[in-house]
This record gives structure tokens, sequence and C-alpha cells, in this order.
């Protein structure tokens, strides 16, 4: 089974506002509300995509239930932990430039975050856990690497989509697959990143520190992928960026089900930016078909460095 935990998932509200002017009021033309928090992001794209997934994390109050609904109309399994709090609710506001305001998301208690390593702790070598989006304030700063621990010795294929503190740490645990963005990638190594040579000498290191799969994206400029036997550069196609909140999300869900169908890893790299690009070019995240007529439209070369 594959398995995504979302720590802090959110009900995402997209407001496009023309002009927005900040200290003053403005109208919305247009407003969306869509289940978000990366890990959920990553099961319906993969649901989109025909892959089975299991969805774990803390759900709580009518936002958690707007969010549980809307994953059981697209037949998404869950298997949430019930908290007291609301589930928080993001801002993504849409005008000139995208600003988003995210919630700090509500309090976990000590008995719901055993409740899920016990989760973690049923999982088999045959299973793969996605864990990704940021940790809340209330839970142990390291308990991304306390799960990795945990799938470290069940053998369980981890996949790590975070930022910041969180991503600092959990570099050095063996896993499957990292998907930094260039800026990203540059603050873990103190340094900036602007070509997609720095970007492959930098993945690189990763994959010497124990990460089977390293993808860079670096926005409308591409992205790299790095792994034990091949470094490739991958284009995106040219659209309008209507939404690019999940994009990233988009990107790990595609390579993840197109590795498990065993497609070749150029196939599989391929296939994920496509998907990251069909979520860009719409407000919502992506579906199967959109993410196929890009399919054609990307080259993959390969890049020096390392
Ligand atoms: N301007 C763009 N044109 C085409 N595709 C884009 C553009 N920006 C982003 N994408 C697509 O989205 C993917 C992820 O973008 P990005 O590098 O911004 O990741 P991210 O910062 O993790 O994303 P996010 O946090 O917004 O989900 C890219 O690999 C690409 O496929
Ligand atoms: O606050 P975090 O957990 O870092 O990020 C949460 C979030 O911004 O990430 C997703 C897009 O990747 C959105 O659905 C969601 O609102």
């Amino acid at each position: 089974m594959i398995y995504t935990c979302t720590l802090n998932p959110s009900i995402d509200y997209v407001m496009n506002v023309d002009q927005f002017q900040a200290g003053t009021l403005n109208r919305s033309s247009e407003t969306y509300y869509y289940p978000g928090g990366k890990g959920i992001n990553v099961s319906r794209v993969m649901g989109a995509l025909g892959t089975q997934t299991t969805a774990l994390g803390y759900i709580g109050g009518f936002t958690g239930d707007f969010i549980k609904s809307a994953l059981e109309e697209n037949n998404i399994s869950h298997q949430f932990i019930e908290i007291e709090g609301n589930t928080r609710v993001n801002v993504k506001l849409k005008s000139a430039d995208e600003t988003e305001i995210n919630g700090p998301g509500p309090s976990i208690t000590q008995e719901q975050q055993d409740r899920l390593l016990e989760q973690v702790e049923h999982m088999t070598k045959e299973d793969l856990l996605v864990i990704a989006g940021s940790v809340p304030s209330t839970l142990p700063e390291d308990f991304y690497v306390t799960i990795a621990n945990l799938c470290e010795e069940r053998e369980v294929k981890l996949i790590a989509d975070t930022s910041g503190k969180a991503l600092n740490q959990i570099v050095g645990s063996p896993l499957f697959l990292l998907k930094p963005n260039h800026h990203e990638l540059g603050e873990l190594f103190n340094t900036t990143i602007e070509t997609k040579e720095q970007a492959a000498t930098y993945a690189h290191k990763l994959v010497h520190q124990g990460v089977k799969h390293v993808i860079v994206s670096m926005g409308g400029e591409g992205a790299v992928y790095v792994g034990e036997k091949q470094q490739l550069f991958a284009n995106v196609p040219k659209g309008e960026v209507k939404n690019s909140v999940g994009a990233g999300d988009s990107v790990v869900a595609a390579f993840t089900a197109k590795v498990q169908q065993s497609e070749s890893i150029e196939e599989a790299f391929r296939y994920a930016v496509a998907a990251g690009s069909a979520t860009a070019f719409q407000t919502d995240l992506c579906n199967k078909e959109d993410v196929e007529e890009l399919v054609p439209s990307i080259h993959v070369s390969s890049v020096k460095g390392g």
C-alpha cells in the first residue's frame, strides 16, 4: 500500500482578486475551496492517475469533515486520526502575484502522536510512505525523524516533501525520493542554486547521503533528476500559470506512481514534470488527460554536474 501522511492538512481557500491592494477592502471575483495539505494533494493526484493510496494524518472539526467527504467522493481511502480543533484554512490569494497565508493548525496531544507512530509501526517492506508538509508546532520538531527511524527498521520506502528545519533533519535518513525546489536545495547547503548543473551537483550530494531519487524542481526553468545511475534535465512546457499550489506535490505523486508501475526513470521523470505543469496551468490539481497531453512537449536530456 502507498500511504501519504499530512500532519497539518488544510482547506485551501483560493481567492482571485484583480489588482489586490493591502490595507483596503478588496473584493474577490472568484473563490474555490479545495482539500489541501501536501500529502493529501499527493493522494488526490495519485488517485487521478489511477493509483490507490491511503491518506493518514490529523483531521478535525467542520473543516476536517469537508476534507474527508471530498476524498470519499473521489474514492480515496483515509485513516485519519481525529483531533479536537478545526483543521486549518489556508488562503491562496491570486492577483498579479500569488500570496499564500497558511494557518498554524490545531493542537495534537501525546496520545494522538503515539497513535500515528503506531500506524507506521504496522507498515511493512511492501509499503511506501509519503510524509509531506510542515510539522505542526505542537508536535516534536524531529517528528519526521522518528517516523523515518521506524520506516528504516521496517524497510518501508520513505518519500519526504518538506522544507526548512524538517528538511534539514530528514536528510541522512534513507529516502526513496526527495523533491526540493532549487531554493530549498540551496538553503540545505547554504548556497544559491541558479543553474541546472548546480542543481545536479547538490542533488548528487543528497544521493551520496542515501537518497535514491532526487528531483529538483526549478519552477518555469525546468527540473533536474539525479539518481545512482542517471542525471537528467527536463524542460517545462509553456503555458499560463493559474495556480501553482500543489504543483510540487503533483511531481512527487506522478513520479512515485510511475516508478511503482515499473516505468523507466526517464519516463517517470517526464510524466512527473508534465503533472507539475498540468497542475500549475489550472485552478485545481491536474487530471490524467491534462498530464498526458503535456507529456510529448517535455524533452529529457542528460545534465552534467556532481
Ligand atoms: N512557470 C511554469 N511553467 C510550467 N510549469 C511550471 C511552472 N512553474 C512550475 N511548474 C511546474 O510545477 C513543478 C513544481 O514547481 P516548483 O519548482 O515551483 O515546485 P514547488 O516550489 O515545490 O511547488 P509548490 O510549492 O508551488 O507546489 C515544476 O517542476 C513544473 O512542472
Ligand atoms: O504549511 P505547509 O504544510 O508547509 O504547506 C501547506 C500547503 O501550502 O501546501 C500545499 C501545496 O503544496 C497546500 O495544499 C497547502 O495549503
